[in-house]
């Protein structure tokens, strides 16, 4: 199973996080979010990470072009888009940066809200389910509900985000099986600032599930 740990914005934390067992690491590209991070700040970051750690940029309701550059300059390998973006911008972006993977994250309001996600498995490689909220776009620690997703098989291999600790992971993972899983508030000290004590701890607990 895939495991990011997002809103990384020290340097020797990102390293520190991908020793403790993270497959994948969020870097945050929206100005507004009080994680956000520059294109210098993501390179210095990535510089010391091993190459099969994925980079995931987070971005929401901006232009390919700011996309295109902020990857290109500073080696991100994914880019996560967790703003309104259509179906057309995804197959936009994918065609702008072929061989860079494209995540969608969905904030589900609703059962009805998730048949949305089909409209998009054709331009998308990944998805991601997120809580929502209505003044905040991600790294709420807001849950989903999680029985609305037993049911749910999409084409396309995704995340679980929203509200996960390290001490709620395996109540989740025992109700519905994502692909990956995705924590940002839930392993934090402050925004930005990861507890790396919470992230060991969340290690433990996924080990302990795939042992026992
Ligand atoms: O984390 C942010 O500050 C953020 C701001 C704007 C758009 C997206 C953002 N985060 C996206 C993520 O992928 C978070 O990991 C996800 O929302 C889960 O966060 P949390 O509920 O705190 O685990």
């Amino acid at each position: 199973m895939r495991v990011k740990i997002c809103g990384i914005t020290q340097p020797q934390q990102s390293v520190a996080i991908a020793s403790l067992g993270a497959t994948a690491l969020g870097f945050i590209c929206v100005p507004t979010s009080p994680r956000y991070v520059t294109i210098a700040q993501i390179q210095a970051a990535i510089a010391p990470l091993p190459k099969n750690i994925d980079k995931i940029g987070v971005f929401a309701n901006t232009s390919i072009a700011l996309i295109e550059q902020t990857v290109v300059e500073s080696g991100l390998t994914s880019v996560q888009l967790h703003g309104n973006e259509l179906p057309e911008f995804c197959l936009e972006l994918r065609q702008a940066l072929p061989g860079v993977e494209i995540i969608k994250a969905f904030r589900v309001r609703s059962r009805e809200h998730l048949q949305q996600v089909a409209e998009y498995s054709n331009y998308i490689d990944t998805l991601l389910l997120d809580a929502y909220h209505p003044q905040q776009l991600g790294g709420t620690g807001q849950t989903l509900d999680w029985t609305m997703l037993q049911q749910f098989s999409p084409s396309s291999p995704w995340f679980l985000a929203g509200g996960l600790t390290p001490d709620n992971i395996l109540d989740a993972l025992s109700m519905i099986r994502p692909d990956g899983i995705d924590l940002s508030s839930g392993v934090e000290n402050a925004p930005g600032d990861k507890d790396l004590h919470r992230v060991a701890r969340l290690f433990a607990n996924l080990r302990m599930k795939s042992e026992g």
